[in-house]
C-alpha cells in the first residue's frame, strides 16, 4: 500500500473527531511496519494525549523502524502535553510522512526540523489539501486571531426564506434540517438576530441522533427586544449571550436577572461585527455558525466577515415580490460588486441540495 492509502486512514481518523477537539486541531496518526498497521490514534479532546501518543502506545516495540503517517506536523513545544516530536524520535520510528505543517508561524517547521536533526526521514505535503480542509477552523483562528465564520441559509428554489406572510416552516426537508445540527455540533458558537427569536422562538441546540455538542448561543439584539419568555433565555440548556448596543439601560437588562442569560454590551450604539468577533475570540470561540436572519446575514456580508457559506436549497417555489430572501441589508448597486465565492461541494440531502462555498 502507498503513502496516500495510509494518510487517507489518518485523515479519516482526524475527520471523525471534527468539532470535539476545539480549540485544538483535529489530528490522526497511523504507524505502519512491513505494510502492516501496528498503531493508530486520534487527538480526542483538548488537554488529552495527542494522536501520535495514542498511536505510539498502541505500537509499542513495533514502532522500531516503522513509518508514521500524521495529518499535522508533530508538536515540539510543551503545551498541555509533552512534545510529540521527542516521543516519535524515542519510539524508534524511522520515517514520518506529514500531510500539513503547523499553521502557527511561530512553530511551523520546528517539529519537522527536530525529527530531521535526529536522523529520521521526513516527508511533508502528502494529501495536504485534505488536511488543510479538516483544520480550516484551527488554521484560520491561529492565523487571524478571529473565529472562523460560517453563514447558513435555507431557501426555496426562488431564493426565499419565508412567504410574504413570514411563514417558513418548513422550507427544507427534515433530513436537511437534521444536517444543520452537524454544523451546530462542529461550531463553538451559534448566532441569530433578535427577529429570528421573535419569529421562530428557536432553541438553537444540537439535537441529532447520537448526541453532539451544543454551541454557545448569541443573539444580536441592539435595543434588547428579546422576549423574556423566549426559550433561548429561559431554557438554561446552553451558555447564552445577548449582544446589545451601548444605549440599552442597565434597568432594562436587570429584567432578565433571573434568566439564564449573560449580556455583552458593545461600546457603540450599533453592534460592530468585527468588534464582536474579536470579543468572541477572547472568550475562546474559534468558530461561529450564523443561522440568520436576513438582516444579520446581510451585515456579515457587508463586513465581508465570514469564511464559509452553507446554503440549503429546497425544490419549492414560493414567489412574491415581498417574500424575503436570505441576505438583507443595503446590498450592492453594480453586479461587479458582487462577492465571488468558490463552490467547494454540492450534495443531495433528502429532497434538497446543500452547497458549501468558500470566500476566496
Ligand atoms: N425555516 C427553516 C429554517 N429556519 C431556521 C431558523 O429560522 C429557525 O429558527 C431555527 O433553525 C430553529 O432552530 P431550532 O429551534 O433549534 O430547531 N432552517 C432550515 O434549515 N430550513 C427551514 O426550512
Ligand atoms: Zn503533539
Amino acid at each position: 500500500m502507498n503513502d496516500h492509502y495510509y494518510m487517507k486512514l489518518a485523515l479519516n481518523l482526524a475527520m471523525s473527531t471534527n468539532g470535539q477537539t476545539t480549540p485544538n486541531p483535529a489530528v490522526g496518526a497511523v504507524i505502519v511496519k512491513n505494510n502492516q498497521i501496528v498503531g493508530m490514534g486520534a487527538h480526542l479532546k483538548a488537554g488529552e494525549p495527542h494522536a501520535e501518543v495514542h498511536a505510539i502506545r498502541m505500537a509499542g516495540d513495533h514502532a522500531k523502524g516503522a513509518t508514521m503517517y500524521v495529518t499535522l506536523e508533530p508538536c515540539c513545544h510543551f503545551g498541555k502535553t509533552p512534545p510529540c516530536a521527542d516521543l516519535v524520535i524515542k519510539s524508534g520510528v524511522k520515517r514520518v510522512v506529514i500531510a500539513m505543517a503547523d499553521p502557527n508561524p511561530k512553530i511551523s517547521g520546528k517539529g519537522i526540523e527536530r525529527l530531521q536533526d535526529a536522523g529520521l526521514q521526513v516527508e511533508v505535503g502528502v494529501l495536504n489539501e485534505d488536511a488543510s480542509q479538516i483544520n480550516q477552523v484551527f488554521t484560520h483562528f491561529i492565523q487571524t486571531g478571529l473565529p472562523f465564520v460560517t453563514l447558513k441559509s435555507a431557501i426555496s428554489l426562488d431564493g426565499k426564506i419565508a412567504t410574504k406572510e413570514g411563514k417558513s416552516k418548513w422550507i427544507t426537508s427534515s433530513e436537511a434540517r437534521e444536517d444543520v445540527h452537524y454544523f451546530r455540533h462542529t461550531h463553538d458558537a451559534i448566532l441569530v438576530g433578535v427577529n429570528t427569536i421573535i419569529k421562530d422562538n428557536p432553541s438553537l441546540t444540537t439535537r441529532q441522533a447520537g448526541g453532539g455538542k451544543s454551541p454557545v448561543r448569541f443573539i444580536l439584539d441592539t435595543n434588547l427586544r428579546t422576549p423574556i419568555d423566549s426559550k433561548i433565555v429561559s431554557d438554561g440548556l446552553v451558555e447564552t449571550w445577548i449582544v446589545t448596543g451601548s444605549n440599552v439601560k442597565k434597568e432594562k437588562m436587570d429584567l432578565y436577572k433571573n434568566r439564564n442569560v449573560h449580556f455583552l454590551q458593545m461600546d457603540s450604539p450599533k453592534i460592530e461585527i468585527k468588534t464582536l468577533l474579536k470579543e468572541m475570540a477572547t472568550m475562546g470561540i474559534t468558530s461561529l455558525f450564523v443561522e440568520g436572519g436576513a438582516e444579520v446575514l446581510g451585515s456579515f456580508l457587508k463586513e465581508r466577515a465570514f469564511q464559509q457559506v452553507i446554503t440549503y436549497i429546497a425544490p419549492k417555489l414560493i414567489g412574491g415580490r415581498m417574500a424575503p430572501t436570505s441576505f438583507g441589508g443595503e446590498g450592492i448597486a453594480e453586479i461587479h460588486e458582487a462577492l465571488e465565492l468558490v463552490i467547494n461541494e454540492v450534495k443531495k440531502i433528502g429532497s434538497d441540495i446543500r452547497i458549501i462555498s468558500k470566500a476566496m
